[in-house]
């Protein structure tokens, strides 16, 4: 149903997007940071080239695609080379987005942001052995952040529909600079950005029911850490996407 997008709607999605993101930093701190994981020379499975986490990402997108995840325009994947098609029957999902969406992936830039900049932050140094369990987090963390700055093309479309006379000047030109202007907004970001921290403060606590002891234990995970995540890469990236949705919105 296209009147669920408005940008209240969109926008309810996104902060409902942050708990899960949240949770899911939480579940990758639990482990060390076990570079085994991503250590391309350390797995030798027979028959694959590449890291522990490339292994169970790449496996796990071919059962998700069979099984019909991205099929949902909301979805995308990390390694969308060669991925089966679907073979379970098709939903109706809404024709919402310009067709023009479907091109649109910055998976690979999101990749390398967690791997060189995420992960030193979340993960403390350390080896536990469970390199597996800490790939399923990963995944579970990496498909959630980028769900999240994806969702910006259903952001875009409806601030494309809700002003098409201040967009369409702007993309005929190719004005990358002024679209981005027109599509910030400033006082909504830093929201975001405090509402990130205080639920990352929240969700992060030790609950007891020693209520002298509520909130003074240590906290599972840095919850600026969450902050600087939005502040430095989730917000420009979705920010991105929609810039670059916007240019193919009137081919
Ligand atoms: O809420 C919006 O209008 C968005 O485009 C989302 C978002 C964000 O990523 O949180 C991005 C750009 C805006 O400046 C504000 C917030």
């Amino acid at each position: 149903d296209e009147n669920v997008y408005t940008l209240a709607s969109v926008r309810e999605n996104l902060i409902r997007q942050e708990d899960t993101i949240i949770y899911g930093l939480i579940e990758r701190a639990k482990f060390p940071s076990n570079s085994h994981t991503y250590d391309d020379k350390y797995a030798q499975i027979p028959g694959f080239s590449g890291s522990l986490v490339e292994f169970v990402i790449k496996n796990t997108e071919d059962v998700q695609a069979k099984a019909g995840r991205y099929t949902n325009p909301e979805e995308n994947p990390f390694f969308p080379e060669k991925l089966p098609p679907s073979s379970v029957p098709s939903y109706p999902f809404s024709q919402f987005l310009h067709p023009g969406a479907a091109s649109i992936n910055i998976n690979k830039s999101i990749w390398k942001m967690y791997l060189q900049d995420l992960l030193p932050l979340l993960a403390n140094s350390g080896d536990d052995g469970n390199y597996a369990q800490t790939a399923a987090t990963d995944l579970s963390l990496l498909q959630a952040i980028s769900r999240r700055i994806h969702y910006g093309k259903f952001v875009a479309e409806v601030k494309f529909r809700d002003a098409p006379q201040d967009y369409e000047p702007l993309i005929r030109a190719k004005d990358r600079e002024g679209l981005m202007k027109l599509l910030t907004f400033t006082s909504v970001e830093e929201t975001v950005r405090k509402r990130v921290e205080k639920k990352a403060t929240v969700f992060g606590q030790e609950v007891s029911l020693d209520s002298d002891n509520d909130g003074k234990e240590k906290s599972k995970f840095d919850p600026t850490v969450a902050s600087r995540l939005y502040k430095d890469w989730v917000i420009p990236l979705t920010k991105e996407v929609q810039v670059e949705y916007l240019l193919r919105r009137i081919d």
